[in-house]
């Protein structure tokens, strides 16, 4: 084997990246967001390229990891899952309650998952290293792509104006979206800043009737564009059922997101509607697809090579569903550029995806690459640049991670209910 594929050593660097005011279910996203960036450097000089979830639970999986890798290859990343086991396991463990993640909005939180969701980033890294040596795509490493472009939804949310306590400098060119009005508005700037197409609504945030309503002015105003709504588990059965009611005879409503909790809740709903139901919360894991899928709790799966383990996983799940029946759409949570590279590679080689992919990118105002991928027709064109596509900008790494370093806690684990409770002592998250 080529010896300068094998990894001479790994750099971790977690940053904290704004984040502006979006509400759901479980209260409001923080200023500022961790990340986590991950470089793999070759022996041969090459630097490759991950990213994922900047918690501190993560960084601690992340930390041991990194130190075991040098000296492996980086085409070896079926070896990275027996290695992190290895390193790790007890680790994971420990972090991992069984129950959901932290916000509670990407279904439970195994210490699996945990391990994957780091893997994943380093598998990304290897694979944008080996490219880059071999001049080819990413793409090409998974086999080619299928398609030219990716598409992407616009990812709307009712938002507030500000932060909490925010200085007036400081609001949100975005501005309010707490009504059908404000949302069709940022609708309207979404598809005119990035030609977005279809359109996700983050719901669970205001009673049901609601956001029926904005789902109707968006369909009003978007004649035909594909919708969806996704209220993250807030719903009960019956509330399922009766907003399922409301909207089944609206066509061009693609699918109802997770709008009960759990496999046999969502198997409940899906037994009393005609509308499609898709997850990122109930089958998050290939443990709970048999019974979700036995039980035709979901007909759509929202990939998220993130929290799969990586994009070689990202189509193992792919077949997965495809052998089922169940279609495909791609989950997002906030990222920088390089997830989105890495998204856009993977999804540009995956036949059975034909719904366009989630992504919070377009709410970002920073980055840590050079050059800002540009949406056109609310699509990504999938380069043939080798890796992932995307180089590094140092300084801007530099400075995100010096807000990390220089940040006394209060950012580095994502925790929406305290940002909503900062607002409102009493807070509590509302179920309908
Ligand atoms: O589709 C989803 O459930 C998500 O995108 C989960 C995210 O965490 C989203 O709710 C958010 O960023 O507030
Ligand atoms: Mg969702």
């Amino acid at each position: 084997m080529n010896p300068a594929l094998r990894i001479d050593h790994v750099r971790l660097t977690p940053v904290l990246v704004k984040d502006p005011p979006l509400l759901n279910t479980q209260g409001v996203h923080q200023p500022l967001t961790p990340r986590l960036v991950v470089e793999v450097v070759t022996a041969g000089g090459v630097v490759g390229l991950g990213e994922t979830y900047g918690d501190t639970k993560y960084l601690d999986l992340a930390r041991p990891l990194a130190e075991a890798l040098p000296g492996r290859l980086v085409t070896d990343v079926n070896g990275l899952f027996v290695l992190a086991a290895e390193v790790c396991g007890t680790a994971a463990a420990k972090d991992a309650d069984g129950r959901v993640d932290a916000g509670g909005l990407r279904g439970v939180q195994t210490a699996d998952k945990l391990l994957l969701s780091v893997v994943s980033a380093v598998e990304t890294a290897c694979l944008d290293a080996l490219g880059r040596s071999l001049g080819l795509p990413v793409h090409a490493l998974l086999g080619g792509r299928v398609r030219d472009e990716v598409e992407y939804s616009a990812y709307l949310f009712y938002k507030w104006g500000a932060h909490p306590g925010a200085a007036p400098e400081e609001a949100d060119p975005w501005g309010e979206a707490l009504d059908p009005a404000g949302l069709v508005e940022q609708a309207r700037r979404f598809a005119r800043l990035h030609g977005f197409g279809s359109f996700k609504l983050k719901g669970g945030v205001f009673a049901p009737d609601r956001e029926i309503a904005a789902i109707r002015a968006l369909a009003e105003a978007f004649p035909g564009a594909p919708l969806r709504l996704d209220p993250n588990g807030a719903w009960s059965v019956e509330t399922s059922l009766a907003v399922a009611r409301e909207l089944e005879g609206l066509p061009a409503l693609e699918y109802l997101e997770d709008p009960a909790t759990g496999t046999a809740a969502m198997a409940e709903v899906a037994a009393g509607t005609h509308l499609p139901l898709a997850t990122n919360m109930c089958v998050t894991t290939l443990a709970e697809v048999p019974e979700a899928f036995a039980r035709g709790a979901v007909s759509i799966v929202l990939c998220d090579h993130h929290y799969w383990g990586g994009l070689h996983r990202t189509r193992e799940l792919a077949a997965l569903c495809g052998t089922y029946g169940i279609g495909l759409s791609m989950h997002s949570n906030t990222h920088l550029g390089i997830s989105l590279a890495a998204m856009t590679q993977v999804a540009a080689t995956l036949p059975a995806l034909h719904h366009a992919c989630d992504t919070h990118y377009p709410w970002l105002t920073e980055d840590v690459i050079t050059t800002a991928p540009v949406f056109r027709a609310g699509r990504l064109a999938v380069t043939d640049t080798p890796g992932l596509g995307v180089e590094l900008d140092r300084d801007r790494l530099a400075d995100l991670h010096r807000r990390w370093a220089e940040d006394d806690g209060r950012y580095r684990d994502r925790d929406d209910a305290a940002a909503m409770r900062a607002a409102d002592p009493e807070w509590r998250p509302t179920r309908w």
